[in-house]
């Protein structure tokens, strides 16, 4: 058998920017292989500091961050380029090239795989193309492989950035509010495609998200952040309101939650 990758751990890890502004203070932290996590916490508690500080985009100002034993990278260079072949990354808005069709968007995923002339000359090879092909599918939707991205609905353009993400066949995927920026019920569908994957293809991921109801439907673990700091870690079927209230240092309204009912 082959050993699992993914597994993440933070020790002592700590961000401050150069304007002193706190990040992320002594973490904590270790995420299994596989594990599907969602990170909650009001504006500025620290979750995107922490996404990217897995990928090296935010450097530590103290303790580590490690990924499968190896600590990860605190300057630019070729050793930083190859861990991030293996992170994918899902954004808030999405981040595709609109003038291109989706299977190009979705290529680009494999660009840290191929030689760069390859790429430049739309010489892909048959086989990046069938991983691409494959991660649409795993997506819902092959049938858009030719259409320009600019055409599609909020919902289809994540898809293709989720698929754009798989295309890179990594060990660990890294959303960032991923459905900040879409309706109530693509919200749902997007989510629900998070989950499928990460347990079809037992790729660790993480994810930011602001409403709590999202967090305690979708997660699995949920880790709580206040002021840079780890201040829950636990079940997300087992979370109360009160836990939610401690993370948040207040109580909740209609702004923290998508279904208002949920209240
Ligand atoms: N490049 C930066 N320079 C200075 N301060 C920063 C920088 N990036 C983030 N911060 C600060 O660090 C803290 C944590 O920010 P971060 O973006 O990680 O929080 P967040 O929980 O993701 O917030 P949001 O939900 O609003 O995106 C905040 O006080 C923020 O203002």
């Amino acid at each position: 058998m082959t050993e699992q990758r993914g597994r993440i751990r933070f020790s002592g890890a700590g961000v401050t920017y150069p304007n002193g502004t706190v990040g992320m203070k002594n973490l904590d932290l270790a995420i299994e292989p596989g594990e599907f996590v969602v990170i909650v916490g009001s504006s500025g508690a620290g979750k995107s500091t922490l996404l990217r500080a897995v990928n090296g985009l935010n450097r530590l100002t103290a303790g580590s961050v490690e990924i499968d034993g190896r600590a990860v990278p605190q300057r630019e260079g070729r050793e930083l380029r190859e861990l991030r072949k293996g992170i994918g990354m899902i954004f808030q808005d999405f981040r595709l090239v609109k003038r291109l069709n989706v299977l190009s968007n979705v290529l680009i995923g494999r660009l840290a795989h191929v030689p760069a002339w390859r790429s430049m000359f739309n010489f892909w090879p048959q086989a990046d193309r069938d991983i691409a092909l494959d991660a649409l599918q795993r997506v819902g939707i092959p049938e858009k492989a030719w259409t320009r991205a600019s055409s599609l609905s909020g919902g289809q353009q994540q898809r293709v950035g989720i698929a754009r993400a798989l295309a890179q066949q990594p060990a660990i995927i890294l959303a960032d509010e991923p459905v900040a920026s879409l309706d109530p019920v693509t919200t749902h569908q997007i989510m629900r495609d998070l989950v499928r994957i990460n347990r079809e293809l037992g790729i660790t991921t993480l994810v930011n998200l602001h409403f709590l109801d999202l967090a305690r439907e979708y997660g699995e673990r949920i880790i709580g952040l206040r002021h840079g700091e780890l201040v829950y870690d636990g079940s997300a079927k087992k979370v109360t309101d009160e836990d939610f209230r401690d993370i948040y240092g207040r109580d909740f309204t209609e702004d923290d939650v998508l279904n208002e009912d949920a209240i």
